[in-house]
């Protein structure tokens, strides 16, 4: 059996991810999980698993839940993410939102256990020292973000020198459509009605903004070892192709698949095996055609932020991830209009004096300042 703590276990890849287990029940077994507020459904996971240990974000939630958990332990906070991450597994599928993600990770690491890695703004804020802490320990860092896992999946058994460039498609959003002006009428309700894909709230309004691309690209940096300059986005609005690579001798190789997040999630769980899964098979036929596009860094400006705080590195991408975080927070409790999110962002990115090669207690203070910078502007 391989043992899974999962930290996000209430949201939408956390749930796809308990199908996956619950497809596999003599393959894995849920030891560890954490949820947020979401105590009703930590309370039935508890029931269904009998896990070791849960996490819940707030105190008051952990004690409600003691008194029914029997010999499971509750934790709670920050510091209990970090006790699911550390928790004896054979694996740590980290899908928390956010980058309260970045401690657990670290911790994780430590203790030499795999990580499949969803929660992309970890690698963003930080991915210098994720990246770095887990070759030094030998830790493999497993995609699970469906274009970075058709990277992954595509460069099986390639040698990685032969990269010429590394090819993530983005479907454009809910507002693919619409030129910007359109964008200052848009609401929270249409934001949310992402084309192709059913996910958490936040990450869907990163993909109507574009940041979604901009948080990949940064992760695919560091996930690959590839340059700025040889990573492309190209519009791609069916999500049939997940991601490419172009090689050296001009072959590209590319996944397909119907948009369902249970593939790259179990590939992550049993790679380098596979596991059948249920769900529907690629027609093809029924698609009909596949459309591709340029991108326009005018039209999607966080895409343009994006390769600006990857390309200059330091402290600048954990404040655009920082600033983009609480400005979509201010956006879904409708305190600020869309085209407000690239507004903040790139004014907390304009003030900011780069911070190069950050410490953990950089990026945090970092982080903090520009949450709190992007508060102080609403
Ligand atoms: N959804 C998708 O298809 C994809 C998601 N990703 C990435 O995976 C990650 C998770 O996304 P998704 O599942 O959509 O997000 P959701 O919002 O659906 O779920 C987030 C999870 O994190 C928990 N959580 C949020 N904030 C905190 C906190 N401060 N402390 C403890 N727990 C917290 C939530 O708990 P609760 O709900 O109980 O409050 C929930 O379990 C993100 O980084 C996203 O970019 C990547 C590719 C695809
Ligand atoms: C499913 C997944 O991996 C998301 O990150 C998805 O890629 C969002 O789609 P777009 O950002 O391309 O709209
Ligand atoms: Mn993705």
């Amino acid at each position: 059996m391989k043992k899974i703590s999962l930290l996000g276990a209430s949201g939408s890849i956390g749930t796809q991810t308990i199908d996956v287990i619950r497809e596999h029940k003599d393959v894995f077994q849920l030891t560890a999980f954490s949820v947020g507020r979401n105590v009703d459904f930590a309370h039935q996971l508890l029931a269904e698993f009998s896990p070791e240990i849960v996490s819940v974000q707030h105190k008051e939630d952990a004690e409600r839940l003691r008194s029914i958990a029997g010999n499971t332990k509750v934790v709670y906070g920050e510091e209990g993410l970090v006790e699911v991450a550390v928790h004896d597994a054979d694996v740590l599928v980290n899908a928390v939102m956010g980058s309260v993600g970045l401690v657990p990770t670290l911790r994780a690491i430590e203790t030499k256990k795999p990580i499949a890695i969803a929660n992309k703004e970890t690698l963003v804020t930080a991915g210098h020292l994720v990246t770095a802490a887990a070759r030094q320990a030998n830790v493999p860092l497993i995609p699970v973000d469906s274009e970075h896992s058709a990277i992954f999946q595509s460069l099986n058994g390639e040698n990685y020198n032969c990269i010429e460039k590394l090819i993530l498609t983005a479907s454009g959003g809910s507002f693919r459509d619409k030129t910007r002006d359109d964008l200052h009428y848009v609401t929270v309700e249409d934001a949310l009605k992402h084309p192709n894909w059913s996910m958490g709230a936040k990450i869907t309004i990163d993909s109507a903004t574009m940041m979604n691309k901009g948080l990949e690209v940064i992760e695919a940096h560091w996930l690959f070892g590839v340059d700025y300059e040889n990573i492309e986005v190209l519009l791609h609005k069916e999500s049939i192709i997940h991601s490419m690579v172009e090689f050296s001798d001009r072959s590209v190789i590319a996944q397909l698949g119907t948009p369902d997040m249970r593939v790259p999630i179990q590939y992550a769980l049993t790679y380098p095996n596979r596991l059948p899964l249920s769900g529907k098979s690629l027609r093809l036929w029924e698609v009909g055609a596949l459309h591709f596009e340029q991108m326009n860094l005018e039209r999607f400006r966080c895409l343009d932020f994006a390769f600006q705080a990857g390309k200059t590195g330091g402290s600048l991408p954990t404040v655009m991830n920082a600033a983009n975080e609480a400005a979509v927070a201010a956006f879904l409790d409708k305190k600020i209009s869309f085209l407000q999110i690239e507004d903040l962002i790139e004014k907390a990115m304009q003030r900011h004096v780069v911070v190069h090669n950050p410490s953990l207690e950089e990026i945090c203070t970092v982080d903090e300042e520009t949450r709190r910078f992007v508060l102080e502007q609403i």
